[in-house]
């Protein structure tokens, strides 16, 4: 019997995989992220989907499910704030424009891994400073890849999404429970 172990410390990650009806353990990666400059954003997500792997011990009957989510503007990629003024930036980037969200996922065993991304391209409506000031209030900005929550607050600033609304969030649910499906991990 294989059991599916979700290798994240992500709150968002841990319901959505509830909501796919799964049974999982949940064991966080303590490796500290490490952005690879030179990266294009395909390969950034789906290199620390691996490097979270990597920093998790596996036992035979164990299927580890890890994932990273970025976004990207002008191909460059905002990662979580770090602080006040990160934030701000981050959101008038973003404001009256389209950007991307890249979710690299990745699935192993201590046999093998597979690993593949998702893209969803997001449009926010012109944001005012005040929005944005308002908005970094709410607290919603700082655990997020791009400074938003597109599940919370940050919904309102959504024009229009292309693609995963799950993989935006952090996961694309309906991919990985077919990928999940070829490791013989099955939901109710
Ligand atoms: C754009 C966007 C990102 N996010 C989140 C998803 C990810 O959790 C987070 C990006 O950070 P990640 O490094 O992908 O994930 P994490 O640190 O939260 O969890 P772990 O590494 O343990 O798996 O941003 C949202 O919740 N909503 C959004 O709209």
């Amino acid at each position: 019997m294989k059991r599916l172990i979700l290798g994240s410390q992500s709150p968002r990650r841990k319901d959505l995989l509830h909501l796919a009806g799964y049974d999982f353990e949940v064991r966080p990666s303590r490796a500290e992220e490490i952005m690879e400059k030179t990266l294009s954003p395909d390969e950034a997500v789906l290199y620390l989907a691996r490097f979270k792997a990597e920093a998790i011990s596996l036992k035979e009957n164990e299927v580890l499910l890890t994932s990273d989510t970025v976004v990207v503007q002008d191909n460059e990629i905002l990662g979580k704030p770090a602080d006040l003024q990160e934030a701000r930036n981050h959101l008038k980037r973003l404001s009256g424009r389209t950007h991307q969200v890249y979710t690299g996922v990745c699935i192993s065993t201590v046999e093998e891994q597979k690993e593949f991304f998702v893209l969803t391209d997001v449009t926010f409506f012109p944001l005012t400073d005040d929005e944005i000031d308002d908005y970094i209030e709410t607290g919603e900005v700082w655990d997020k890849a791009g400074s938003y929550g597109i599940q919370g607050k940050g919904a309102l600033f959504v024009e229009k999404i292309h693609g995963d609304y799950y993989s935006v969030v952090g996961l694309p649910l309906a991919r990985v429970v077919r990928e999940l499906k070829t490791f013989g991990i099955v939901g109710s």
